[in-house]
Parts: C-alpha cells; structure tokens; sequence
C-alpha cells in the first residue's frame, strides 16, 4: 500500500525519486502535469468555458504553467492570474515553463483579473511549500480567488490549506483538488472538506524505492491494492468452505439493520448465514431474506460459528448480560458495531474480554463514547491508533475518508466511497461484508481492508445512476460489480 507522507517529506521523496531514475524535477513536473491535463479532459469541460491559473512562484505555480500550454494543445482558452512578483522570482523549473509558455497564452497581472461570472479557475498558487501563516498579500489572493463562483479546481493542494495540520486561515475552497501521488493528511480531515471538494489522487510515476526510509504510519488502500488481500476458492469448495457466520442485532421496529446485514453477507460470499434475534421478530427475517437460517431464545453455541458480527439494531435494553456470555464464550475475532459498541462504552470492564484482532466499526459518534472526545479529527486519528494498539483491535472509523487503525500502529485510509453513502443501513451492509469474508476465514487486517474498500467502491457503482436517491440496498446491489471490476473471483 501507497505510504501517505507528509508536505515536507515530499522534498526528500523528490530527490530520491530523481537520484534512482536519473530523471529531471522538470520531467517529474511535467508528469504531474500531464497526469492533471488528462483528468481535466475526462472531465468534459466545455471547450468553450475560459480556463483561468492562478500561478504562484514555486513549483506549484509551475505546475499551472505547464498545464496552461498542454491545455492549448487541446484548444482550450487559458489565460495565466500571475500571482508572483516577477519572473526572476519563480524557481528555477516555474521559470522553465513560464518561458516555454506560447504566445497565445495572455499573462494576466493579478490586479487586473475583472472576476468573471464563469469559466474555471485552476488554482496553481500555492501547494506543499507553504511555510508558516499566510503573507498579507497571499491572504488577499486567495480571498479574491474565494470570489470566483465558476468551477475551481486546485493543484496538489487548496492554496493555504497546510498538508499535515488544521488549518484555520484563508483557503481557497475548491470543487476538486488534484492531489499528486498519494493524499497529503490534510486533505482527508473532515475540517478542510469545504475547501478540498472532491478529492482525486493521481499517480505520477514516482518509484516506490524512493519511498524507502521515508517513515509514514499511514497509508493509502486503492483498488490495485485490492486483488492481493483477497483468498482465493477453488472449485471444491462447498458452501462451509465459504464460512458459517453468526449475526446478532435486530429489536423490535429495527430488524432492518439485521436484515441488510445478512442481505450484505451473502452477497460479499459467505455459504451459511444464521441470523439470531427475538424470537418475536423472526418471521421478518425469514421472509425478508430466505437465503439465511433464524435462530432465537438462547445464543447457540458461537464455537459452531466461523464468525460472528454483533450490534446491529440490536438496541441496548438488557444486552449486558448477553453480551458479557458472549464475548466469554467466543474466543474467534468478532465485528461490533452499533449498539454492541454503545454497550462496551457504558460497559468498559467488557473491553479487555473482546478477543484480540476483533473489528469494531464506530462512526464519530461511537467513537467518541467508546474511545473519547477529540478537538479535532488529527486527534481523533491519534486516539484511534492508541486505542487499537492498546486493546489489540482493528478500529475501522468510518467517514468520508474511512481510516482502518490496526494494532501495530498502521493506519489506513481507503480511497473509496463518496458522499452518497452517507444514509441509513450504510454501515450494517458494511458490517455484514467484514464478518462475511472473517467468516471465509480472511486475516481480520485484510477482512477489515476488503470490507471497507468493496463497501466504497459498490457505494460508487451504484451512486452512478442513484447519486443522492442511493440506499443501503443499492449498496448490497453492486457488491458483485466489485469483484467483477476487479476481477475477484
Ligand atoms: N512529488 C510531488 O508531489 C511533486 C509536486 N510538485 C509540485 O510542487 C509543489 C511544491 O512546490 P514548492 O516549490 O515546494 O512550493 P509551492 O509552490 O507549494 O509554494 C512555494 C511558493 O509559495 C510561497 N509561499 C510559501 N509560504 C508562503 C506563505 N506563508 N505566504 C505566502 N506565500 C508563501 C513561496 O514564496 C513560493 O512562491 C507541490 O505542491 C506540487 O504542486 C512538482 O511539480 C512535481 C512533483
Ligand atoms: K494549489
């Protein structure tokens, strides 16, 4: 997996990219550029739209430069903000661009830029260089940048946004922000959603050898991550090969959430899906998803089980008593979500009694009753790391950036999913697609991993012809697109 670095350790990645492939930090612009034009033109911008860059003196504005002459090559109208004081000013591979820029192209004093009402702004101000708070002139540039109500789309970073701490000043908020080689920390903070918008990582070319040394304890999970952490089935397997999962949740008016979850588990795999609930409510359950078993009355034996998932709509009115037996009694990795994490948090002595390597899967909320309050998500992240090395748990806190914490100490970020998907049932589907693939008898690591990345990437599937109509069903639809898309067998 893609090790996500900080701003300043870019530099270094840089030099030990350019020291083993003998390349310039000229053609590694160039790249980066290109990787940009190419998106742009999958975007389908109107050729009429004017496309303005906003180009600053570093390599960022560099970057703007090059892709201003790569963007007339495809004939679309680009004119140049100049947001530095003078050319003798640029670093030295801006300089090369601003000089290799054609003639066509206007080259526009700040000053002067009359806002117009449309068009696209392609923010080339400021990237990973910024150091310390804005300069007065700066913060002017990006209020004015601020004014521009046409599509703006930033370049590695949102002008202002630091890449590896809150930020509170002036940013330029972005509808998309392109970011290079893997997402700077900063642009998955729920805090900088405003001003990041769409988050695309493109890669450039950059070695992996010039990531070693360069020490990061996150990463980045994408989909060519994916194959790998899958096992696989050969043609004698029979459905108990396929695992015997075990799923507790459901109360009265909430048995949807058990439902999804089975609905969820069968469709990630699973051969053998037993449901267990009040006996008052089976019947819904039997009905709504004939394709797995009822139980009810006393837990059955979790030992029979390959895995079991927990929590669920299962309401906390007396489930201590359940609970405790339980974790007793089943000494395998476990999923628990939703009311079986309400109920550690308001039953801490339970905690050390959750067998190593089980996965729980709060939202914020959860976490902040199960683990505690944090000002911000830096620290959240932070609490979430010692918190799983601490109990020897997977914590998979789930947002607009799903980070996965693992107990020794990696945290992953997952690349999939969009803001579609935040409606209710999201996280049962989920929960039934990690306790499925625990159940076929996945590393709890790479159970958590592929759950997360499959429930993302079916939440975008099916958000493709749903957008904001999309529901949990739509998510357990696509999860077959997954591995068709990714070739899983
Ligand atoms: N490996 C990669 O990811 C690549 C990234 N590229 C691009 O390079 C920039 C980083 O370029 P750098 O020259 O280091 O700095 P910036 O252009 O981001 O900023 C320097 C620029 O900003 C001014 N500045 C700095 N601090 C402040 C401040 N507090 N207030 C006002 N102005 C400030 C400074 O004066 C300079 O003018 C990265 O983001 C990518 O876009 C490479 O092109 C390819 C490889
Ligand atoms: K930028």
């Amino acid at each position: 997996m893609q090790k996500i670095l900080s701003g300043i350790q870019v530099k270094e990645l840089d030099a030990q990219h350019l020291k083993l492939s003998g390349k310039s930090s000229l053609e590694l612009m160039e790249e980066a550029s290109k990787a940009f034009v190419s998106w742009f033109l999958e975007q389908e911008f109107s050729i009429e739209s004017p496309v303005q860059i906003a180009v600053g003196g570093g390599n960022n504005g560099g970057d703007g430069l090059a892709i201003a002459r790569l963007l007339t090559e495809y004939s679309y109208s680009v004119f140049i903000l100049k947001c530095f004081d003078s050319a003798d000013k640029l670093s030295s591979d801006a300089l090369f661009n601003f000089n290799k820029l054609p003639d066509s192209i206007q080259v526009l004093e700040f000053v002067d830029w009359d806002l117009p009402e449309n068009g696209i702004l392609i923010d080339a101000f400021l990237g990973v260089g910024l150091k310390g708070d804005l300069r007065p002139d700066a913060i002017k540039i990006i209020q004015r940048l601020n004014e521009f109500v046409g599509t703006v789309i930033s370049v590695d970073v949102p002008s202002g946004l630091a890449s590896d701490e809150i930020s509170r000043g002036d940013i330029v908020k972005a509808d998309f922000t392109i970011s290079f080689a893997f997402p700077k920390l900063s642009l998955i903070l729920p805090e900088h959603a405003e001003f990041v918008g769409e988050l695309v990582v493109l890669k450039i070319g950059l070695l992996g050898e010039a990531y070693e040394g360069l020490h990061s304890s996150f990463y980045y999970l994408e989909n060519h991550d994916i194959p790998a952490l899958h096992k696989t089935f050969n043609r004698f397997s029979y459905k108990g090969d396929m695992g015997k999962i075990l799923l507790v949740g459901g109360s009265p008016g909430k048995m949807g959430a058990l439902i999804l979850c089975a609905k969820s588990a069968l469709r990630t795999g699973s051969g053998l899906v037993t449901c267990h609930m009040e006996d008052s409510e089976r019947f819904i359950v039997q009905t709504a998803v004939p394709e797995a078993m009822a139980s009810w009355g006393l837990i059955p034996n979790p030992e029979f089980y390959d895995s079991v998932g927990i929590g669920p709509g299962w309401g906390t009115e007396n489930r201590v008593r359940l609970l405790k037996q339980f974790l007793q009694d089943f000494k395998k990795p476990i999923v628990i979500d939703a009311d079986g994490l309400n109920l550690l948090a308001r039953n801490p002595d339970l905690l050390p009694l959750v067998p190593k390597n089980s996965v729980l899967t709060p939202h914020i909320g959860e976490f902040t009753r199960l683990v505690g309050k944090a000002t911000n998500h830096l620290e959240r992240l932070e609490l979430a790391k010692r918190f799983a090395m601490d109990n020897e748990l997977i914590l998979v806190l789930k947002g607009a950036n799903t980070v996965i914490s693992l107990p020794d100490g990696r945290q992953v970020v997952n690349s999939s999913g969009n803001k579609y998907m935040a409606t209710g049932g999201s996280g049962d589907v989920l929960t039934g697609m990690i306790t499925s693939y625990l159940g076929m008898g996945y590393a709890p690591e790479n159970a958590a991993l592929c759950g997360v990345f499959h429930h993302g990437m079916a939440g975008e599937i099916a958000s493709k012809s749903k957008r904001r109509s999309l529901i949990a069903s739509d998510i357990i639809a696509s999860i077959p697109d997954t591995y068709i898309q990714l070739d899983i067998s």
